[in-house]
């Protein structure tokens, strides 16, 4: 039977306390909002931006961007496209399939009713997400597969630029093109609908994300969660074409720890359908943390490991889903 842990109340408990509704008043949201759009490397202003962002995944594992280059119009054609994806009939969806966990479809389950999830792999290849929509509609969908790939390229592209603005801000620029060669993209359309009376309203527990870096965006329907400060839980609200960039466990031990990883859950409030679509990088090969971000006063926190097999541990059951998990896999 699955354990989950709502530190809510501190309590841990089975299953049945997937029942409970979680009704507290949570924190304001005070989540850093960066403007790192439009920016010229090798400027000051792009220097200067570069530990910001540093800065601010430090001390808060995340941080939002409301961007110029998405336009609520085009963000309302990739949640149309989104829930026509989800309409399609459940045995066509689990054609999605995938090797790697979490990278095709996911279905409802008893532990967790209100979320479902699809893979797209490679996004950033029109051919990739086309055979992805063949798989989907047998007959294609070509509005589908130029939304959701325009859409991909944009979030990898930014995706891109943050890590480029923590490698230089660690002084680490020179190990940027290399680390890139290995990095690879999925993106996630997510589904989450409102729970019924008899059913609790947690959509997605608690943990930290087992990617390399994630970008999430929304429809209009809150239920995001955050802890940035203690153990205070904080909802996310999302003004028009914005998204929420999350650092993660394999960042985190990149950066020997100073980069934090960012609890984080889902919580479904609301009387509709909730969509959010995720960006996720991944390292192929081993992480490792690079020379200059250890010394005497800061050992290696965590021997060097693959991200895909942190992923496989974590897809087993574990005791915990957030950031413990990556200790107890290869921290020293
Ligand atoms: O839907 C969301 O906002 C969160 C999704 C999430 O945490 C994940 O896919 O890892
Ligand atoms: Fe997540």
């Amino acid at each position: 039977m699955e354990m989950i842990q709502i530190s809510l109340n501190s309590i841990h408990t089975t299953r049945s306390l997937l029942k409970i509704r979680i009704m507290d008043s949570l924190t304001e949201s005070k989540i850093p909002v960066l403007n790192i759009e439009g920016l010229k490397p090798g400027t000051e202003s792009w220097i200067k931006a570069c530990h910001k962002v540093r800065n601010t995944l430090e001390e808060y594992g995340c941080f939002m961007v409301v961007s110029d280059e998405l336009s609520q119009d085009f963000m309302k054609e990739v949640y149309a496209n989104m829930k026509a994806l989800f309409d399609v009939p459940l045995e066509t969806k689990m054609k999605n399939t995938s090797a790697k966990p979490f990278h095709g479809y996911v279905g409802a389950t008893d532990t967790r009713p209100l979320y479902e999830s699809m893979g797209i792999q490679q996004p950033t290849s029109l051919d990739e997400v086309s055979s992805f929509a063949n798989l989907m509609w047998p007959s294609g969908n070509d509005q589908f597969s130029k939304t959701i790939h325009s859409y991909a390229n944009l979030m990898v592209k930014l995706e891109n630029q943050v890590r480029k603005m923590v490698f230089e801000s660690y002084g680490l620029e020179k190990y940027y093109e290399s680390f890139n060669e290995s990095v690879t993209y999925v993106l996630k359309p997510n589904k989450y609908r409102p729970p019924k009376s008899n059913e609790g309203n947690v959509a997605a527990r608690m943990h930290t994300d087992k990617s390399l870096f994630s970008i999430l965006s929304q429809n209009e329907m809150n239920g995001l969660e955050v802890q940035i400060k203690d153990d205070e839980w904080m909802a996310v609200e999302f003004p028009p074409s914005s998204f929420i960039l999350m650092a993660t466990d394999v960042f985190m031990a990149w950066s020997n720890g100073r980069i934090k990883a960012v609890r984080h859950r889902v919580v479904m409030n609301g009387q509709e359908d909730r969509y959010s679509i995720g960006l996720f990088s991944y390292k192929k090969g081993i992480v490792e943390i690079p020379e200059e971000l250890v010394d005497e006063d800061n050992p290696p926190r965590f021997k060097p490991f693959d991200n895909y097999k942190l992923l496989e541990f974590y897809a087993k059951d574990q005791p915990y889903y957030d950031e413990r998990i990556i200790e107890l896999f290869c921290g020293n």
